[in-house]
């Protein structure tokens, strides 16, 4: 196998292919790019060449020519020090730099639980080295890592802060996380306190704080996920075609630029095709206008239907999701996905089929109709009501149903929208102005996602119903 593309963790994602597939690039309007509003920044050179001549000594060779250290807008950040052309390899990073699960002593392997991720274990290698100090072989790398009051994935804010984004799947699923995660710092805790020397004290805000470093900064590799230094200075622009890339035969990540910078620029990469939600949670950015954005939402057959338990029975025997297994899936394997709605030679793209389906059972009236889609799903490919029902009224009642669901969540974002605009903000709660502009790339985002999908469905409707 040659070179593999792959995109940046986001957490809690354990079987994310390690290439990128179609690599769409977003038009310039839809996407501006980081590079066009980015100002060229000097380098602090001393601190680029210590670093750099530490990765090389790790390494035992030249990780990059064209690449020094500096700062922007968005933090640590990589800079061209000389004319890079589209195509120029521009990074290689041998896997011995990487931290990895490999860093932890083979001794602590059958201390931890089977149920805890490769990204949490990486998290706790981190941790070690953290606690090592200058002792750490990752010392100069490690120092460079952004301290927890830098941090702003959803995770780590206050409950007045969360509010902002209550009308978004963001808002449970950040609740689900932080959750999971302290379950699995207790679980952890006490193979840690086996090594003492190794982690001294760890509490669960350091745990936290090392599982964010990881989420918004490592990467696939071949078993499980690594943190990659230097690499991980390079930072996110959606419209960029560079990815990190595994070339497994020189056993090292590579990076390809994909346009030419002069020296000064910043150069960017794609993480992956994120919306603001992946970027919220896991990195702890968004983006103003992210054309990758996305809408979770729940429905469910309201108690007081006469047919609840048929509808139920017959969502569930049909792997669609219902409250029937709300034990035992996470809301989010509950959820439906729109994305910005696209019609393609005739057909629509971004409203899932499944969710039309769905809205299809909860229309029905009767036994019988629901008895018709089970007949007519066991004679086609057994997947429940994807073609249009032969009822008109019925058709239309159904993506009603979908349009006034999408309604009220539209209503819900304006709402927020709005309180956001007034909200009064101290002047010196930097923090807190961050978090409200991402709430607001948010909420508008999805905004965007939902009026698409409520136009197509209105249009939709009409047609049903002039028919
Ligand atoms: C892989 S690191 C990149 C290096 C980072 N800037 C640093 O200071 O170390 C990812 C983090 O950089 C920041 N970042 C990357 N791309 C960004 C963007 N387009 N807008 C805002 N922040 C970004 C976010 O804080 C993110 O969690």
């Amino acid at each position: 196998m040659g070179i593999v593309l792959r995109g940046a963790i986001p957490l809690r994602t354990h079987l994310r292919p390690l290439y990128l597939s179609s690599r769409l690039r977003c038009t310039l309007a839809s996407f501006p790019s980081p590079t066009s509003t980015q100002s060229k920044e000097v380098c602090n050179s001393k601190e680029n060449d210590d670093f750099l001549q530490w990765l090389r000594q790790k390494s035992g060779t030249e990780i990059s020519s064209v690449l020094s250290v500096g700062s922007s807008v968005f933090g640590r950040s990589l800079f061209a020090s000389k004319p890079i052309e589209a195509g120029d390899c521009i990074l290689k990073i041998p896997f011995s730099a990487h931290i990895s699960v490999d860093n932890l002593p083979l001794e602590m392997m059958p201390l931890i639980p089977n149920e805890i991720d490769s990204q949490s274990l990486v998290a706790v290698a981190l941790l070690a080295e953290q606690n090592l100090g200058q002792k750490s072989d990752w010392a100069p790398y490690v120092n460079c890592l952004p301290g927890l009051g830098e941090m702003h994935n959803s995770i780590f804010w206050s409950k007045e802060e969360l509010e902002m984004i209550r009308p978004s799947f963001v808002y449970s699923e950040t609740i689900e996380w932080r959750k999971q995660f302290e379950k699995d710092f207790l679980a952890l805790k006490t193979a840690m306190e086996n090594f003492p020397d190794l982690f001294g004290n760890v509490q669960l805000e350091n745990f936290l704080h090392a599982r964010a470093l990881v989420s918004s900064r490592a990467w696939e590799i071949i078993k499980g996920v690594a943190m990659i230094p230097f690499a991980d200075f390079l930072n996110h622009d959606g419209s960029s075609n560079s990815v990190l890339a595994i070339n497994v035969k020189e056993q090292r990540d590579e990076v390809i630029a994909d346009r030419s910078y002069a020296v000064g620029d910043e150069v960017f990469i794609r993480y992956g095709k994120f919306s603001n939600a992946t970027l919220l949670l896991d990195f702890g950015f968004t983006l103003p206008v992210n054309c990758y954005d996305q809408v979770r939402i729940l429905m469910d057959v309201t108690s007081d239907d006469p047919l609840y338990a048929q509808k139920c029975q017959l969502l569930h025997e049909h792997s669609l999701p219902t409250k029937l297994n709300s034990n035992t899936l996470k809301k989010k394997q509950r959820s439906f996905l729109i994305k910005q709605v696209r019609t393609f030679k005739g057909k629509v793209k971004g409203i899932p089929l499944a969710l039309r389906a769905f809205a299809r059972v909860l229309s029905a009236t009767s036994v019988i109709e629901l008895e018709e889609m089970a007949k007519e799903a066991a004679q086609s490919d057994g997947r429940l009501a994807r073609s249009p029902l032969k009822n008109r009224q019925r058709e239309m009642q159904a993506h009603l149903i979908l349009f006034q669901h999408l309604d009220r969540m539209i209503q819900g974002h304006l709402a927020a929208l709005k309180g956001l605009q007034n909200m009064n903000v101290p002047d010196s709660s930097e923090a807190f102005s961050t978090r409200r502009k991402m709430a607001k790339d948010l909420l508008g985002g999805e905004l965007r996602v939902l009026h698409s999908a409520h136009s197509w469905l209105a249009a939709y409707c009409k047609d049903m119903s002039s028919m």
